[in-house]
């Protein structure tokens, strides 16, 4: 019996980089995985995973939506429970990043990284708790930059990833009794399209880490599976960061 069979997962922006990942490794390891899309750019991509994992005897769905809207964020949370008659493990990993001098933002350029990085993830949470029982979980893709500030220029990503921290702390004390654990994944530098890793930028990077390797999608896929599976019940209110030692 496959570790996840069973189990019904929705994951945002699952079409690439680490939301395919996770989507990949949820639906290999037997759960039936609904992920998100934003663009009609994106559709093929999304319709190739989901054949993939269906050639593979899995269930996959992908939805449509983009995360600034909260309806369409509920809609999607709906939509996995139609089509999969429930909801187990939810995934945000949709995120977008910027860089920009701090002289230079705007109230529109905060809007945007909160309304991706943060709202959805708690409009996502609040539907799904309609849902979720014993032994559920919520996972959100932070990253090691909710920790530190590691560079100038990052204040919006920073706070974005900071304010996951205490989303994931006190909402781990609210699901708690219910069964249902939250958990936060820190990803550091990871190539995918956000960060590619053969720029002047990712020399940078790698010269902050402990082992200078970025990591792969992969790599969080597994982390991602690991928590949402039973092995991981002792786990809840935590940060587990994956990256390199660049915050050690
Ligand atoms: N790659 C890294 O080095 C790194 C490091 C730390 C944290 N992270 C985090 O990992 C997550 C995934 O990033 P990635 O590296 O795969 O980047 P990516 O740019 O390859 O993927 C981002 C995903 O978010 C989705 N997304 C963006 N805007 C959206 C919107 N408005 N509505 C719905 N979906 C939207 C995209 O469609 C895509 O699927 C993000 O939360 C990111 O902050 C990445």
């Amino acid at each position: 019996m496959k570790k996840l069979a069973n189990k019904v997962a929705l994951v945002t922006g699952g079409s690439r980089g680490i939301g395919a990942a996770i989507v990949q490794r949820l639906a290999s390891e037997g759960a039936s995985v609904a992920f998100t899309y934003t663009s009609d750019s994106s559709a093929e991509k999304a319709s190739a995973i989901v054949a993939d994992i269906q050639a593979s005897g899995g269930r996959a769905l992908a939805i449509k939506a983009d995360s600034r809207q909260p309806e369409a964020v509920t809609g999607a949370v709906k939509a996995t429970v139609n089509e999969f008659g429930g909801l187990d493990i939810l995934v945000s990993n949709a995120g977008i990043f910027f860089a920009k001098d701090v002289s230079e933002l705007s109230v529109s350029d905060y809007d945007e990284m909160m309304d991706i990085n943060v709202k959805a993830v708690y409009v996502a949470a609040l539907e799904a708790i309609k849902y979720l029982k014993q032994g559920s979980r919520i996972i959100t893709i932070g990253s090691n930059m909710g920790d530190t500030a590691i560079m100038p220029q990052t204040l919006l990503y920073t706070m974005s990833k900071s304010a996951l921290q205490g989303f994931t702390r006190a909402l781990a004390r609210d699901l708690g009794p219910k069964g249902i654990s939250v958990t936060l994944v820190q990803p550091g530098p990871t190539t995918t399209d956000m960060n590619p890793d053969n720029t002047e930028f990712s020399d940078f990077l790698r010269s902050r880490m402990a082992m200078p390797e970025y990591g792969t999608a992969e790599n969080i896929g597994a982390l991602v599976a690991f928590l949402a599976g039973e092995e991981s019940k002792y786990i809840t209110g935590s940060f587990i960061t994956a990256d390199s030692g660049f915050n050690a």
